[in-house]
């Protein structure tokens, strides 16, 4: 036992001592912001019911809770998403209006094996409830470009994908193998997957290119070219929509071969990326659904930074 009082367990990553001053100022900075355009700050608790999780579905596996039994003999977990605490909390107010939340805080989830990965992600981030499509996109969109700014980071770079695009693709395909050969982008595999099926000659065409289906708006267009289904159309039409709007036309890239983080997303995704980070240093996406599990039909968006990986890439930026 004697060793183990100068190590930390595999769960952890050791305490971050650099660069914590910068990363209070990004802080304080996003926070500022949020704060301005109406977003009210909300200290969540650290502890939910797994059972809010799963009942959700939200794509985090259990394995992936840190829990415990409590004295009621109910599973409590700590918390491993904000956005689903967000809208229990929406839930429980009496009116559908609008409603504007920002937090700060850590969500768990616990990896397989960690091989020097965390399990705490420090997130801050958004959720706007209550307002719909291209308007709350935009709303969305436009918070997301003038945060940016605060992360110290140069070259940042916005990904955005189609949950209603992958949904409905999926449903018209129709098998588990799909969704595989799409999250590796095995062109190859893609192929044999195709000649395997007898699917039409526009789908055959547009699960040909979906693996690369990533770059600028000609990509929309390109895809737009190749289908027919209405709900598909209407995805790609809300992303073209939203391109036309958009002020960040010159950091966009659009990924049809996006495959959900979050299994509650219904319509666009949101990755965004630093040259200097492996993983994506904010996620978010729209997700009109996930209210309907409260008995409410309240359209919402939302996205948060992970500012453990935003610190790291500064790190390596300065490195550079
Ligand atoms: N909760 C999501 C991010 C998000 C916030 N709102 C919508 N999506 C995540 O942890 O990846």
């Amino acid at each position: 036992m004697e060793e183990f009082k100068y190590l930390i367990p595999e769960e952890s990553i050791d305490a971050i001592m650099n660069n914590v001053s910068k990363l209070r100022d990004i802080e304080n900075d996003l926070r500022h912001i949020f704060v301005e355009h109406g977003y009210l700050e909300v200290l969540m608790p650290s502890f939910e019911y797994v059972e809010l999780y799963n009942d959700m579905d939200i794509g985090i596996d259990e394995e992936k809770m840190f829990q415990y039994i409590n004295y009621e003999g109910k599973r409590v977990a700590l918390r491993v998403d904000f956005t689903v605490p967000l809208a229990r909390l929406y839930s429980s107010q009496k009116e559908n209006g609008e409603k504007r939340y920002c937090y700060f805080g850590k969500v768990y989830r616990k990896e397989k094996r960690h091989k020097g990965r965390s399990s705490e992600f420090f997130q801050a981030g958004i959720e706007l409830l209550g307002k719909a499509g291209v308007a709350g996109d935009l709303e969305c969109l436009e918070l997301v470009l003038e945060t940016m700014q605060c992360l110290r980071l140069k070259t940042l770079r916005i990904e955005m994908g189609s949950a209603q695009f992958y949904n409905r693709l999926v449903e018209i395909v129709d098998d588990e193998k799909f969704v595989n050969i799409l999250k590796r982008r095995d062109l190859s595999a893609m192929k044999d997957f195709v000649e395997s099926h007898h699917f039409d000659s526009h789908l055959h065409d547009l699960l040909l290119m979906l693996p690369q289906a990533f770059g600028d708006i000609q990509v929309l267009y390109q895809v737009q070219s190749l289908i027919d289904d209405p709900l598909l159309k209407e995805a790609i039409e809300e992303c073209i929509h939203l391109y036309q709007q958009s002020k960040m036309k010159d950091i966009l890239t659009f990924d049809l071969a996006m495959t959900p983080m979050m299994k509650y997303y219904t319509g666009i995704m949101l990755k965004g990326y630093s040259p200097y980070s492996a993983e994506p240093i904010m996620n978010g996406g729209r997700y009109d659904k996930l209210m309907n599990h409260f008995q409410r039909q309240v359209p919402a968006i939302g996205f948060s930074y992970d500012l453990s990986h935003i610190l790291k890439a500064l790190e390596k930026e300065e490195e550079a």
